[in-house]
């Protein structure tokens, strides 16, 4: 489960975000919405680890991330999407999504051991060869890729780049997943195809978007921001209806 408690952050005299508390339970995607300005990026920025908050605490399964760095983050299993996709484009969609791992699992075992420990682990180290092969065909087929494995990420339209990169942040079994304003660049085809994606994750989510849709149809919770403070919490249906809502975004 995610914690976000009491956070707040100024910038000189800007009050960026006030107080802000909510919970995403574990497997749940949750929305964070607002009219510009309301605080999403910078409440983003203190859940991935690159602005510290002046108060208040972010926790992830209890365990206080506040003040550690994105790597460190990453270590404890927090992952990110960025607005401009991030993917390997001369690599296969496939080994992408293989490097993906490599990537995290040697940051974990760091160390080594030497040519010994390698010869004694070679039967171990088949037996995770297969693993991980097996771990991103499963990753692919949950991103609607398995058709696209062999394409180059380069030669692919924007908005299956942004399934490759989700793949890529989903292949170690992330403990959270961030995703920074996910629909941008997609038009409505790849806008729904992707909302299929993140519905079917059993992953924990936190969202930032500006496509309502989207929010509407794949979050289990909306949490909204106006001018740092959160509004209003619940599920779609509660939040959409919420006057409070409709007055912030009208203006
Ligand atoms: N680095 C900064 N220095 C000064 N003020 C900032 C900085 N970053 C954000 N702000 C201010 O903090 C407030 C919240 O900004 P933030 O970017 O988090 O909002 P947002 O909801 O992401 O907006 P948008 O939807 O326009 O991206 C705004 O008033 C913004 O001008």
């Amino acid at each position: 489960m995610l914690a976000i408690e009491g956070v707040s952050v100024a910038f000189g005299g800007v009050r960026a975000l006030e107080e802000v508390s909510f919970e995403v339970p574990e497997g749940q995607v949750c929305g964070v919405i607002g009219p510009n300005g309301a605080g999403k990026t910078t409440l983003f920025d203190v859940v991935s680890g690159l602005r510290r908050p002046d108060a208040g605490r972010v926790r992830l399964d209890g365990r206080d991330l506040t003040g550690t760095s994105p790597a460190a983050r990453a270590r404890a299993g927090v992952r990110r999407t960025f607005q401009r996709t991030q993917v390997f484009g001369r690599l296969t969609v496939a080994d992408n999504v293989l490097a993906a791992l490599d990537w995290h699992e040697s940051d974990r075992r760091w160390g080594g051991g030497g040519l010994a420990a390698d010869l004694a682990g070679w039967p171990g180290r088949r037996r995770r060869e297969r693993e991980r092969r097996e771990r991103v065909a499963e990753v692919l087929e949950l991103c609607g890729l398995t058709p696209l494995r062999e394409a180059y990420a380069a030669a692919l339209p924007v908005g299956r780049r942004r399934l490759v990169e989700l793949a890529r942040a989903l292949a170690d079994r992330p403990a959270l997943l961030l995703l920074d304003e996910p629909t941008s660049g997609l038009d409505a085809a790849q806008t729904a195809r992707l909302a299929e994606v993140v519905r079917a994750l059993e992953t924990t989510v936190l969202l930032v978007e500006h496509d309502m849709g989207f929010v509407m149809d794949v979050c289990d919770r909306v949490v909204v921001l106006d001018l740092g403070r959160v509004i209003a919490a619940g599920a779609p249906a509660s939040v959409r209806e919420d006057p409070v809502v409709r007055a912030a975004y009208l203006g």
